[in-house]
């Protein structure tokens, strides 16, 4: 089954490059720009991806994203990422990345954009892949730093198809960034946001009515709302998946509690992710085939989800 679903063409539609970095390259980065870490070696850094939520995760994803400094790094990171797109049969991505963990400290925005969208273009000319890059806003900062970030993409603006809205998701609902989203929109931009992760089916109905996103990031909690639900079927919008970052953090205890395939049955427009596959314990067929062994997920089923990633594409082909 798993070549089976490694052969499905699909798109990924959540992916966080600073996600995808592995152990390996952390290492080899770190080596590269002389910093130290605090792990002894990639085992002992391996056994520090223990979650019980999306907090304890995010600690240690911007602790590892540290070791990313020069273009190159980015290109290095972007590449080996999309090298994983090939394998997997991943025709098309909409990867995030975070402007403000690198901007934050110290790394001009033109340094990490210039990586990721020269890997992009590489990736499409020599290996196929399309793609279409979002900007994501770190919602634990202000809105005035979401403001300036924004500021800094306008002179890059035909680099990125969205921005997106990322990190702690308690305590920071979308309506704090309805005016960064609103300019966003008017300066051209499509927009998407994480919701309904961890926060609850209020903090979805925010992101589509204030933020008027095009995609639902996560929207597993969704299901606890019978009106949301209604409208997330009646309006086709998509829902960016992630089943192995859901119970790698604790939204749900176990995959065979997971709500993917109860919402793909009820007509919701769900599709598979793989969210921060360096964290999480593997890319998207990974995920596809947890949802086949935990699941019970049929082919006729991993088929229709694989059609849904590519209906949900925000470049379309
Ligand atoms: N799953 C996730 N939720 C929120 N912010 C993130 N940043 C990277 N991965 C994330
Ligand atoms: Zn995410």
């Amino acid at each position: 089954m798993y070549d089976w679903l490694n052969a499905l063409p699909k798109a990924e539609l959540h992916l966080h490059l600073e996600g995808s970095l592995e152990p390996e390259l952390l290492f080899a980065l770190a080596e590269r720009n002389k910093i130290a870490l605090p792990w002894s070696d990639v085992e002992t850094l391996r056994k520090a991806y223990a979650f019980n939520n999306l907090q304890e995760f995010l600690d240690l994803y911007y602790q590892g994203a540290d070791v990313l400094r020069t273009s190159q790094d980015f290109y290095d990171l972007t590449w080996a990422y999309l090298l994983r797109c090939k394998e997997q049969n991943v025709i098309h991505t909409e990867p995030f990345f975070d402007p403000q963990t690198h901007t934050d400290r110290g790394v001009p925005f033109e340094v990490v954009l210039n990586g990721i969208a020269s890997a992009l273009k590489d990736g499409e000319q020599q290996l196929g892949i399309t793609s279409g890059l979002i900007l994501s806003f770190l919602r634990h900062l202000s809105e005035e730093e979401a403001q300036k970030t924004l500021d800094q993409a306008l002179p890059f603006r035909e680099a990125f198809v969205a921005v997106g809205l990322d990190s702690s998701e308690m305590g920071h609902p979308p309506s704090k960034f309805q005016r960064v989203f609103d300019r966003a929109r008017a300066e051209g931009f499509l927009t998407v946001a994480h919701a309904g992760e961890e926060g609850p089916p209020e903090y979805i109905w925010e992101a589509l009515d204030l933020l008027k996103i095009q995609r639902i990031d996560h929207g597993v909690r969704a299901f606890e709302d019978e009106r949301l639900m209604q409208r997330i079927i009646d309006e086709q919008i998509p829902l960016t998946v992630c089943p192995l970052s859901n119970t790698k953090l604790c939204v749900f205890d176990h995959m065979s509690q997971h709500n993917i395939l109860e919402m793909l049955e009820r007509g919701v427009k769900v599709t598979v992710n793989s969210d921060d596959p360096a964290y999480f314990g593997g890319y998207v067929t990974e995920n596809f085939h947890a949802l086949y062994t935990d699941l019970g997920m049929t082919r006729e089923q991993a088929q229709r989800l694989a059609q849904n990633s590519l209906d949900a594409r925000l470049v379309k082909p």
